[in-house]
């Protein structure tokens, strides 16, 4: 099991990490998720005693890595796949990292076996694809057979069968007992893969929970309604019928209603009353990545600006209606759903959309590199998606953004996501937390003089 306490790391009057506190436990595959520059590296590092922390502590089986006997045959790790000397051959690189730690080369031949370069072996990993170097680091992690894996943003830059590779490898490392810890920006992914989810925003603990609580927690489902296209009228009329029962109604993109707060039953009585007739009344739950989105909104550093001269606007001719404004639209929990025809398209036709991965085909996952074997102890199938309540309350909107912030200023955790706290007696002196708007530098407080900045270490043989 890892376990942090009160993590701090500063660099400068940069605080990273902030009071973290959380466990990771074995028999489960344990997403964490963060947008960018939320402290995921540097907590890993940390973890892997290649950063000190500023303060707190974390342990992997009740040690700080330093002081693991036998750290490499304990934990393994995947920070960097391209930290490879790039003039040595994969065989050799993982050579040298088993020789290092008293590993048998055999070993190492297996592990190659495992992740699918067994015929690129005694090729130089700089003439490795990226793909390639995800695996040749995947290998480096499995060497010792470890009963605690990290991986930071593993699938990075594999293909669809790699992808569906590591989501099968990650969960049967978890069946087997082992601790696994994954970092990863690919939602759809992560809610294929993790059980369980520690997601930070701006260094600081934002939800400890289940995959499915995490859902259900943060988003509303919805029902989305459709009136026919010819008589605008109708879809009026229903808007008003459905407001003036307590609904929330947002349209939708391709013309559809969005429909919160009323149960699906409810909506058709009043469709029926108001004789509007209805092409389509369907329930929908929102996605991981709904969910994500709306607990990390407040906590992202970097956003896009919306330049209203990219999106090919044309002007209105003259005499014509401007198009319809969308409300909600832009605002930080408005999520447009997959157009219909992406849902109801023939299972040949589906992609991962923006809103969930396509399920995986049925047959074998063993390793690429061995087509037609049987699935191995990394072949397990993926579970369904999880399910969300589809008609849960509506969420009270928050206020609009103003577009071309690249800045924005942190919100408090949603209450369901609220951080745990540390026992009082573990947790040690603190900085400040980190100031509310992300142009104020957080604040050093007395007694916890910040740590000069590390060495940026991300080699995994740097671990061993
Ligand atoms: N060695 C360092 N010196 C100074 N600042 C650092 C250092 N390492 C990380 N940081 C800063 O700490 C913050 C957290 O960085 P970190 O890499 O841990 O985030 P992350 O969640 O892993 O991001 P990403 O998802 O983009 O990989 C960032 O603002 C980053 O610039």
């Amino acid at each position: 099991m890892i376990e942090a306490v009160g993590l701090t790391k500063q660099y400068g009057d940069k605080t990273a990490v902030y009071n973290l506190s959380f466990q990771v436990r074995p028999g489960a595959v344990t997403g964490f998720l963060g947008p960018n520059g939320s402290g995921k590296s540097t907590t890993m590092r940390m973890i892997l005693g290649l950063d000190n922390p500023t303060s707190g502590q974390v342990t992997i089986g009740g040690y700080p890595y330093r002081k693991l006997p036998n750290a490499p045959r304990q934990v393994g790790a995947l920070l960097d796949a391209k930290a490879v000397h790039g003039g040595r051959h994969a065989r050799n690189h993982l050579l040298c990292l088993a020789q290092l730690s008293g590993i048998p080369a055999r070993r190492v031949d297996e592990v190659l076996g495992v992740v699918g370069l067994q015929d690129v072996a005694r090729k130089r990993s700089k003439g490795f694809s990226l793909g390639m170097g995800q695996r040749l680091g995947i290998a480096a992690a499995l060497l010792g057979d470890p009963q605690v894996l990290l991986f930071d943003e593993p699938v990075n830059g594999l293909d669809p069968e790699g992808i569906l590779w590591v989501r099968n490898l990650m969960k049967a490392l978890a069946a087997e007992g082992r601790t696994v810890f994954v970092s990863s920006h690919l939602m759809s992914e992560m809610a294929l893969t993790a059980d369980h989810l520690i997601v930070i925003g701006r260094g600081q603990l934002l939800a400890d929970m289940s995959v499915n609580d995490f859902i259900a927690a943060n988003s509303a489902g919805f029902a989305r309604v459709r009136t026919p296209d010819t008589e605008p009228q109708l879809r009026e009329k229903l808007t008003s019928a459905l407001t003036e029962a307590g609904g929330h109604v947002l349209p939708e993109q391709d013309g559809a209603l969005r429909i919160t707060g009323l149960p699906l039953p409810r909506i058709s009585d009043i469709a029926h009353d108001t004789d509007v007739r209805l092409w389509e009344l369907s329930p929908h739950s929102a996605s991981l990545e709904e969910a994500y989105m709306r607990m990390t909104q407040g906590a992202v550093d970097y956003r896009s600006t919306i330049d209203q001269k990219a999106g090919l606007m044309q002007p209105v001719p003259p005499g014509a209606q401007p198009p319809m404004p969308v409300p909600g639209q832009g605002q930080p929990d408005w999520y447009a759903p997959p157009p219909p025809q992406q849902q109801f398209a023939p299972q040949d036709q589906q992609t991962p959309g923006p809103y969930g991965a396509s399920q995986p085909p049925a047959g074998p996952y063993a390793a690429p590199g061995a087509p037609g074997t049987p699935a191995g102890p990394y072949g397990a199938q993926a579970p369904a998606a999880p399910a969300a309540n589809p008609y849960a309350p509506v969420a009270p909107q928050a206020p609009v953004q103003a577009p071309g912030l690249t800045k924005q200023p942190a919100a408090a955790p949603a209450p369901a996501g609220a951080p745990q706290q540390p026992p009082a007696a573990a947790a040690p002196a603190q900085p400040a937390a980190p100031a509310p708007t992300a142009d104020a530098a957080p604040v050093s407080a007395a007694g916890a003089a910040p740590t000069p900045p590390a060495a940026d270490l991300t080699k995994p043989e740097d671990a061993r």
